[in-house]
């Protein structure tokens, strides 16, 4: 008999000395994830991590590990642990020139071994997309009013850049996307593919015509100084901030960071991590899980930040997701 046929692992199944392991390949990954399922689960991470560790529904989150390798690359570690998808993974993230993957290693949650090898950029995409929208719907509600479609800016022209407007279109229906990169081609270029997927997105030539009266702005950069002026912002808008994320590092200048109320996917991660926040002293007012658990009200008509740091219980909800679909498949 073929031994795939009797190891019922989903994907390709490789066998350990301690049981099939599957390998999962990102076109299987893109295959099985919806916006809707993807959603759903970083939201149980996110409320996982503020209700903390020793909560039945709670998750564990240690820090980002980063390791600098011989040469100019370094590998980053992020595990996590979600009680309530029996969720534990650790992806490893190797960022070197030319070189920019990542793996997510599954475990048996109460078995320890491990189940699955995934490719992770897709996840990585998806679910930091997906948190920068739980937070915009939490902090920026979408309006009642149907004549209003939402200003959506998008700094940036990259893979998160992309993923980030095909969210913000998925969750404001009728929004209306600029994209602004330091590449005018490369703008012009996310634009097209957009549109093809029935987008309404458009050019900007800066970053201020960009976010002017712009209701949503998502900095998608790999800047690493400031390139969001909070001048340049309308008062009560709502910003995603996904980058910046060393200790030296800031992509949003410190009025606005000064003039907003941020929130956070993790506290401790960004004390550790976000330079916007250390470096301007900023005060954390919550976690982005406190406000989607109803434990924390988010103020009306304020410009609100989401520092967004990406956590490794994001990456195992999803991993589990995958994991977990593919194996129906086979059933
Ligand atoms: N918070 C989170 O969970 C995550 C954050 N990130 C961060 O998101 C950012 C974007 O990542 P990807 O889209 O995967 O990278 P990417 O390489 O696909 O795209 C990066 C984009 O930033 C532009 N860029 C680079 N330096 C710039 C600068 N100084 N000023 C203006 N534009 C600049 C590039 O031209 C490109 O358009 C990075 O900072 C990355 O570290 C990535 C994954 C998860
Ligand atoms: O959360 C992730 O995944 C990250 N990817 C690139 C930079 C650090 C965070």
């Amino acid at each position: 008999m073929d031994e795939r046929e009797t190891s019922g692992a989903p994907g390709v199944a490789i066998r350990s000395s301690h049981g099939w392991v599957s390998w999962v390949s990102e076109e299987d990954v893109r295959r099985v994830l919806t916006w809707d399922l993807v959603l759903a689960a970083v939201r149980r991470a996110l409320e996982g991590v503020s209700r903390g560790p020793n909560h039945p529904s709670g998750a564990v989150q240690p820090l980002r590990t980063h390791v600098p390798a011989a040469g100019r690359g370094q590998m980053l570690i992020m595990p996590g642990f979600v009680n309530e998808d029996a969720a534990l993974s650790t992806k490893v993230l190797q960022v070197f020139p030319g070189f920019h993957h990542s793996y997510i290693f599954l475990f048996h949650p109460t078995e320890g071994r491990l189940q699955a090898m995934i490719e992770g950029d897709a996840i990585t995409e998806m679910r930091t997309a997906a948190a920068s929208a739980l937070a915009t719907m939490e902090l920026h509600p979408v309006l009642e009013s149907e004549a209003h479609h939402e200003i959506v800016a998008v700094l940036g022209a990259g893979k998160q850049a992309c993923v980030h407007a095909q969210v913000m279109a998925h969750c404001y229906k009728g929004a209306k996307i600029r994209i602004w990169a330091r590449r005018p081609e490369a703008a012009e270029a996310l634009v097209l593919q957009l549109r093809s997927e029935g987008i309404c997105a458009e050019s900007s030539t800066t970053v201020q015509e960009a976010v002017k009266d712009a209701d949503i702005i998502n900095i998608c950069t790999g800047a690493a100084i400031s390139i969001l002026k909070g001048e340049w912002v309308k008062p009560g808008a709502h910003v995603n901030s996904i980058g910046a994320l060393r200790p030296n590092c800031q992509e949003m200048d410190e009025a606005l960071v000064k003039s907003a109320t941020i929130y956070t996917d993790s506290r401790e991660q960004a004390l550790a991590g976000a330079g916007d926040i250390i470096k301007t002293g900023a005060t954390i007012t919550a976690e982005i899980g406190e406000v989607l658990l109803g434990q924390h009200a988010p103020p009306k008509n304020c410009t609100t930040i989401f520092k967004s740091l990406g956590l490794g219980v994001q990456d195992s909800v999803c991993a589990r997701l995958v994991y977990d679909r593919l194996l129906a498949e086979t059933e």
